[in-house]
């Protein structure tokens, strides 16, 4: 009999039998709720928080819930392979683990610990330019694990091009470049606790390590951490990018190029003008424009837009198995995972990103198989029950 991720709540069953239970929740939906209750209010505040009063995230999860799957019967689903093609790369299911910067504020392993676990269950890790960790240094741990670099596309030209050139040297083979953080949003859960990992000097070093932003420094960050920070704050994003700047990174890097945080299908057009690979329909999380459409709602859209012409991912608000298979009907190839490994990350380590990992792609298998499906190229909007808002 073939392998399955279902497979797993048997493990975990034939554990029981040694009184062993699972130490984190098997429905991920309630990690939250745990780390909020275990770990320290500044970092899990700036995990958990979002934008605004946070309608764009409960937004996220509303439109997901809305939809639902309509299970077909005797289709034959004993023998199932959720391995997919994305980006001329062969994954063993849809699924990467998004960039989510400043890991060290919840686990002293950090970056270093969830890419770990990415590798260990084959799924692509798309580092942060936030990163706690120098780039360097988590693609070390990583040997020669499946790895993506996500670029916060700053002010200082010779940042990015040295950010590029070290990614490029360290195996990082696909660029995900953020466009929706260009300003930090109004984060009231952070101001409130006046709490910002990148003060702390968390988040910042792949700059501090960078010989460009090191020249860019009046006095070495040794001898005046806090003008680094400041340096760092004032450059990470930049407003003032628009539509024609993306050349420049075409021209700088010659893997795949993904723009991440695409709403809006004429954005997804005009990103394929500018020859890029593929989009990330995704409002960060939330994070960014509270008021913001529904990621899961843009999605459909964007799909119809440029599915024939760019890779189409989709993050935002993706929490179970039955939220994978949505994504892929509305229009997704595969999905990221934000939060979700961060709380896993904090509550138990590498371990615990490993079981989020494992628990998401079980219920994902599971919801494929029991609603009629072998493999994800199969799942299409046929599969969801006519919206009702439509
Ligand atoms: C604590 C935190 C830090 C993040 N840092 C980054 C980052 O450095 N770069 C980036 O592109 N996205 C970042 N994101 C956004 C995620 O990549 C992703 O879009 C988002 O978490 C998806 O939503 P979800 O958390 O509902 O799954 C961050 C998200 C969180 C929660
Ligand atoms: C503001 C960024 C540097 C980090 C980030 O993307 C986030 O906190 O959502």
């Amino acid at each position: 009999m073939a392998k399955h991720w279902a497979d797993f709540q048997y493990e975990i069953y034939l554990n029981g039998m040694t009184g062993a239970v699972p130490r984190l929740p098997t429905d991920l939906t309630r990690l939250e709720e745990l780390a909020e209750l275990r770990l320290a209010p500044g970092p899990v505040g700036y995990v958990a928080g979002s934008a605004g009063d946070g309608s764009t995230a409960r937004a996220n999860r509303a439109a997901l819930a809305r939809h639902r799957i309509v299970p077909r019967m005797l289709r034959d689903v004993g023998e199932r392979d959720l391995s997919t093609e994305v980006l001329g790369r062969s994954l063993p299911a849809p699924l990467a683990l998004a960039p989510v910067g400043v890991l060290q504020i919840m686990h002293p392993d950090a970056e270093r610990a969830a890419a770990r676990a990415a590798a260990a269950q084959g799924v692509p890790y798309i580092l942060s330019s936030a990163s706690s960790t120098p780039m360097e240094q988590v693609a070390e741990a990583m040997g020669d694990a499946e790895r993506w670099f996500q670029l916060y596309w700053g002010k200082d030209r010779e940042v990015t091009r040295s950010f590029l050139g070290r990614a490029k040297a360290a195996g990082f083979s696909v660029l995900v470049v953020t466009l929706d953080t260009q300003l930090l949003a109004w984060r009231p859960r952070d101001l409130d606790q006046a709490y910002l990992p990148f003060v702390h000097g968390v988040g910042t070093a792949n700059y501090f390590t960078d010989p460009a932003f090191r020249a860019g420094l009046a006095r070495p960050v040794e001898e005046d951490p806090n003008a680094a920070v400041l340096h760092f704050l004032g450059l990470f994003g930049d407003p003032g990018k628009s539509w024609p700047d993306l050349a420049f990174l075409r021209e700088h890097w010659d893997g795949p190029i993904v723009l991440k945080g695409v709403l809006h299908p004429d954005d997804a057009r005009l990103a394929a003008d500018a020859g890029m690979d593929g989009v990330v329909v995704s409002n960060h999380g939330g994070r960014q424009v509270a008021g913001s459409v529904a990621a899961a709602d843009a999605l459909p859209r964007v799909a119809a837009a440029v599915g024939d012409r760019l890779t189409v991912l989709f993050d935002s608000g993706v929490r179970t198995g039955d939220d994978v298979f949505k994504a892929l009907a509305l229009g997704a190839r595969a999905v990221l995972l934000g939060r979700p490994y961060v709380y896993g990350l904090g509550l138990d380590g590498q371990a615990g990103v490993e079981h989020v990992i494992r628990c998401l792609l079980a219920e994902f298998d599971l919801t494929l198989a029991l609603s009629g499906h072998t493999r994800p190229g199969s799942v299409s909007a046929t599969a969801l029950a006519p919206d009702p808002t439509d």
